[in-house]
Order: structure tokens, then sequence, then C-alpha cells
């Protein structure tokens, strides 16, 4: 399939961040000046070493958390309830059915199953599960339980889904069947996403814009574009492309940890 969406300039805006700042008790300067503008259909890593506060900008991108200065402004007709969250842990309900799990946030809308069996079961099928739908979380592995989310996340066809670091704890093998699955389920349902990592790898073969940070306090240092075409298999992978972005981008995060005080 054809990577079809508009070229990275040309594309609608769904959020801006504007000179965001966040300080915990005081003194702790987690975000400081933080800017970011997320257009429609773009693929936004954050990447930065520990403590440089990506998740808090995920969080106060998600509404979770309110920043102590600075805004969020969603263009018309977005808001924060359409966006899908996939932490790094997959958070299911122990108790519950997978097909139950990924059912669950219709449910907190109160939309019962009966309307929305379709939906449920196309994100199952799109996450490759739908033979799993009856199992329990207890019987899957690591990889298919990160799915059940990824499924839940997306089972409203959100706009916006935000990652924190879901691949992190899978091996690397997994992770990388895992990010060619999530490239494969956004050109399917036609989301934005931000994806936080460590992963200087995982965020050029996902992204088309790595936004690289600096912790201490906690701000953008350099934006990384990724040009390279969707969707991208195998051969991007091993390709001296690849590893010409992996290299830039590998760069940047240096001179993030340099510029640690
Ligand atoms: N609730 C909190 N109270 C106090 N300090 C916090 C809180 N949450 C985060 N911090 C601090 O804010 C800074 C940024 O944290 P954050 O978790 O956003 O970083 P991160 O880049 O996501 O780190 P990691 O990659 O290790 O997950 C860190 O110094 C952290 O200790």
């Amino acid at each position: 399939m054809p990577d079809i969406r508009p070229a990275l300039g040309a594309r609608p805006n769904l959020l801006q961040m504007s000179h965001v700042e966040k300080t915990f008790r005081g003194d702790i300067v987690a975000l400081r000046d933080m800017n970011l503008t997320v257009n429609q259909g773009d693929f936004i890593s954050l990447l930065g070493p520990s403590g440089c506060g990506k998740s808090t900008a995920l969080r106060i991108i998600s509404g979770l958390m309110r920043p102590t200065a600075g805004q969020i402004r969603w263009s018309g007709g977005q808001s924060k309830d359409d966006l899908g969250i996939v932490f790094q842990e997959p958070t299911l309900m122990p108790w519950a059915r997978v097909i139950d799990n990924v059912w669950l946030p219709f449910r907190l809308r109160g939309v019962p199953y009966g309307q929305v069996k379709d939906d449920v079961l196309r994100a199952l099928k799109l996450v490759g599960l739908e033979k799993f739908q009856r199992a329990f979380p207890r019987e899957l592995s690591g990889g298919m339980k990160m799915r059940v989310a990824i499924a839940r996340a997306m089972v409203t066809r959100p706009r916006l889904i935000l990652m924190d670091e879901p691949f992190a704890a899978l091996d690397e093998i997994t992770r990388q069947k895992l990010n060619n699955d999530l490239l494969a389920l956004r050109e399917a349902i036609g989301c934005t996403v931000i994806f936080v990592t460590h992963s200087v790898f995982e965020s050029v073969f996902l992204s088309d814009r790595i936004v690289v940070m600096a912790a201490r306090p906690g701000r953008v240092i350099r934006e990384v574009e990724v040009d390279a075409p969707y969707p991208r298999t195998e051969e991007f992978r091993t390709s001296p492309e690849y590893a010409a972005h992996c290299r830039q981008a590998s760069d940047a995060l240096h001179q993030a940890i340099g510029e640690v005080a």
C-alpha cells in the first residue's frame, strides 16, 4: 500500500503544546518551555535519557496531569477525549477475558457490548488475536498482552494514540514484530501517534519525526525528521538510509545526555 498521507509540512494541525512547564514539589523542574506541534497523521517519537520528562509530557498531553504553566491547544473539533493510551505495562483486568478488556473503553462510556461487537472484533483481528478473544490475560505471553492493550487503545478509533514505552519490557524479536504490526495498524485506522522510547532504533523505524529531549530541566533539544516513506519493511531496517537516520538520532541523543547538568 503506498504512503498516501500528506507530506509532513502539509498536514493539518491536531494540537499545539506551547511553553509548557512542569514543576514537582516546588523545585523538581520536569519540563521547561516545551513546545511541540502535532499534526494529523504524524508518528512522533519522544526520545531521551531517563528522567528527561517524556512521560510527564505525555501525561500533560493526555490531560491526566496539568502543566504548571503553558498550555495544550487542540485544533477545532478535537479534544483530549479523542485519544487512546498505551502504558509500559499492559494494565489488563486479570479477571476479565480478552474481549471484555478490549470492550472496556466503550463500557466506561455506557455503551453495551452488542452495540460495538463489530468494533471489538475488528480491533482484535487487527492485532492478530481474534482466536484468543475468550482467553484470560494469564494465558497470554507478554507480547500478546501488549497487543490486547493496543487493541483496547484503538477500539474507539481515536484520532491520537499516546504510547509510553509500550515495548520496553519485550524481547528484541517480539519488539520488532510489534513495531511492524503497530505501523500496519496505524495505516489501518489512520491515527496520529506520540510514542515514548529510549531506543534510537525503534524511534527511527517507527517515526517520521523524532523529538529529542534532554534532562534537568526536561526540554526539547532537537527534532530529527525521518523522511523515509511508509510502509517500512525489513528492507528499510537493513538499509543505509536507516543506518544514516540512526546515526543522526544517536548524535542528538548523545548531545542530550551531554547536556545533563
Ligand atoms: N509525581 C512526581 N513527583 C515528583 N517528581 C516527579 C514526579 N513525576 C516525575 N517526576 C520527576 O520528573 C522528572 C521527569 O520524569 P519523567 O518520568 O517524565 O521522565 P522520563 O523521561 O519519562 O523518564 P523514564 O525514561 O525513566 O521513564 C524526573 O526527574 C522525575 O523524577
